[in-house]
């Protein structure tokens, strides 16, 4: 696959290849956007975004989505500047909607461990949802310690550590349209 279209001189340099490319991402999400529609036809959904980095699946999802929907976020870390989960979980900003009795779905850019998800599913689950399912656009399985039951999944992919398209390394690469591998020069692999 060329990526010297995008102009992106990173790709070559930290980049190793494009694994998913922004146009497989557009399809996909629409197609998951379609059964979401379809799974929670007449139902308000609450889609609850994993900052920072599901900004780019949430706002790209939603804007697919026919159904009636709301949104919250909440913002936690395990990988702080790193490239393996800590394990450590810590909420750095709560949701602002009560979930009693609410249809939940989670909006995740990856599911690597499974560790993020599997404490965040247990903790929404004790606010007393009606329904609590997750949507990612990624996943490792390869990768798993825990498993996590996805009902909407863009793609598998080898476990090697990727960014771009929300993903990052020390804050950086969030911003590129398609996800790639990083070089472990980069981060001393
Ligand atoms: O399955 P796991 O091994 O737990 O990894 C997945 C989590 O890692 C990333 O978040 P991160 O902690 O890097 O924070 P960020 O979204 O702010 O970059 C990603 O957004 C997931 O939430
Ligand atoms: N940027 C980035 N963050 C992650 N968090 C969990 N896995 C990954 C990954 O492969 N890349």
């Amino acid at each position: 696959m060329s990526t010297q279209a995008w102009n992106y001189p990173e790709v070559g340099g930290d980049l190793v290849n494009v694994v998913v490319s922004e146009e497989q991402i557009r399809q996909r999400l629409s197609e998951m956007a379609a059964r979401i529609d379809e799974d929670y036809a007449g139902q308000e959904v609450l889609l609850i975004g994993v900052l920072k980095g599901a900004a780019m699946v949430m706002s790209d999802l939603m804007r697919h989505l026919r159904s009636d929907v709301s949104m919250d976020w909440m913002a936690v870390s395990s990988y702080g500047k790193g490239t393996k989960s800590s394990g450590v979980v810590r909420i750095l900003k709560d949701l602002d909607t009560d979930l009693t009795g609410r249809h939940v779905l989670i909006v995740e850019d990856i599911i690597d461990s499974g560790l993020t998800l599997s404490w965040l599913i247990e903790n929404l689950r004790s606010r007393g949802p009606a329904s609590l399912e997750i949507a990612t656009l990624l996943r490792k399985p390869e990768a798993a310690k825990v498993e996590v039951d996805v009902r909407y999944l863009g793609f598998d992919i080898a476990n090697e550590f990727v960014v771009g398209y929300g993903l990052d390394y020390a804050e950086r690469y969030r911003q590129l349209p398609f996800v790639a591998v990083l070089a472990p020069h980069v981060y001393g692999g």
